[in-house]
């Protein structure tokens, strides 16, 4: 019989309520809870019925029964955790951003392969079923032409048919917002430079994320402007990239001003649009010759913390980790270190070399 692996949580804070609710809907219970204020771990347990909580929330590392841990602290606290836990050779979910910058990814990656476990970073992107059906669309499509051996790759493409979806043709232009309005407190983590706060690792990531996986190719021309909060965090910025093959993205990102969180993936034959990113279930695709719309479903938005650890539970069991995404999250990483280095924005204690 399959072995039923052992989640643990470190945190109990908004995103560690949503994973111990998401590990119920998918009949499993959560295994153990560690965080830093211990009655908000009691509490927490009680809630979810989580068989264990530690006195010392670093004794979850070195649980022999533990298989994998979540990791739901804020980002300049991830190194460590992650440093701590893969050394004791558990795997790893870890949240967005999954680490401060590419020196810290790097090291933690090259950890989990000297300790044969799996480390990757619960972004949304990378699980939601929406996106891995647009990525297979745009694949089988990106000759401008469905070739007719396609559906061997691609499952769907005789329901694309059916329904008159276009060949979209290449990726050319991506557009993307992500604004979200909080205040400047100090006492949460969304400006706090000893929290690592700021629009880009917050929100900036999913823009990222979306930019990369329609794109081709890593980009390697990045431009940007950036305005900082009184903090010293970059409180909003626009990016421009450009990749080898010349496509593009635009984003807009703001952490003090509410925008739709909209992406729209234009193409040679038409538009994707998708609004409510990341967490998305539907996107339109209007032709670019008829202006005509198809919308496309897939996927529930409330179930996007469920796909994140199916996924990861997939890889742990097989071995096979193509779903996590992790040269994606590299490469979305490489370009939020470059962007925080030409804007000199280091946090308190962050090393760049
Ligand atoms: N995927 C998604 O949709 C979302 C992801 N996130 C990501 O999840 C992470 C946490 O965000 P969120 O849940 O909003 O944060 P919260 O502020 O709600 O919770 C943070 C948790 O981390 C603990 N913590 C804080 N500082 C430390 C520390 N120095 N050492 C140990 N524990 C610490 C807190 O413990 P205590 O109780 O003692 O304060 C608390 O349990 C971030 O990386 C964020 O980007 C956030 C929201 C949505
Ligand atoms: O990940 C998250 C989901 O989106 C929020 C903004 O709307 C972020 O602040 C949060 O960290």
């Amino acid at each position: 019989m399959e072995k039923n692996l052992n989640w643990a949580v470190l945190g109990t804070g908004v995103i560690a309520n949503e994973m111990a609710q998401a590990l119920k809907a998918m009949g499993k219970t959560l295994y153990a809870v560690g965080n830093r204020t211990h009655e908000k771990a009691v509490t927490f347990a009680e809630k979810y019925q989580v068989a264990k909580v530690y006195d010392d929330f670093h004794e979850m590392f070195t649980d022999p029964d533990v298989d994998v841990i979540y990791i739901t602290t804020p980002h300049n606290t991830h190194i460590g955790f992650v440093r701590e836990a893969l050394k004791n050779k558990k795997h790893v979910l870890c949240e967005k951003s999954i680490t401060l910058n590419s020196l810290e990814l790097e090291e933690a990656l090259a950890l989990a392969k000297e300790n044969d476990v799996i480390f990757a970073e619960a972004m949304t992107i990378w699980h939601m079923p929406l996106y891995k059906k647009l990525w297979e669309l745009i694949d089988a499509g990106k000759t401008g032409t469905y070739a007719s051996n396609a559906n061997e790759e691609h499952e769907e493409i005789a329901d694309w048919l059916a329904d008159g979806v276009p060949a979209l043709g290449k990726v050319q232009m991506i557009q993307l917002n992500f604004g979200s309005y909080k205040e400047y407190n100090m006492k949460n983590r969304f400006f706090n430079m000893d929290l690592a706060g700021g629009a880009l690792l917050d929100i900036g990531v999913y823009a990222l994320s979306i930019a990369r996986s329609f794109m081709e190719s890593k980009p390697d021309q990045v431009l940007s402007q950036v305005k900082f909060a009184p903090t010293g965090a970059d409180e909003q910025a626009g990016i421009l990239l450009m990749n080898k093959e010349a496509q593009m993205a635009t984003l807009a990102l703001s952490l003090h001003s509410k925008q739709p969180k909209r992406a729209v993936i234009s193409c040679e034959n038409g538009y994707i649009e998708i609004m409510e990113y990341p967490r998305a279930d539907q996107a339109v695709i209007v032709e670019a010759e008829s202006g005509v719309h198809h919308t496309v479903n897939a996927g529930e938005a409330k179930k996007a913390l469920q796909y994140e650890m199916e996924d990861m539970e997939q890889a742990i069991k097989t071995g096979d980790v193509h779903k996590l995404k992790i040269s994606d999250t590299k490469d979305v990483m490489d370009i939020m270190t470059d962007l925080r280095k030409k804007w000199n924005m280091k946090y308190p204690g962050e090393r760049w070399e």
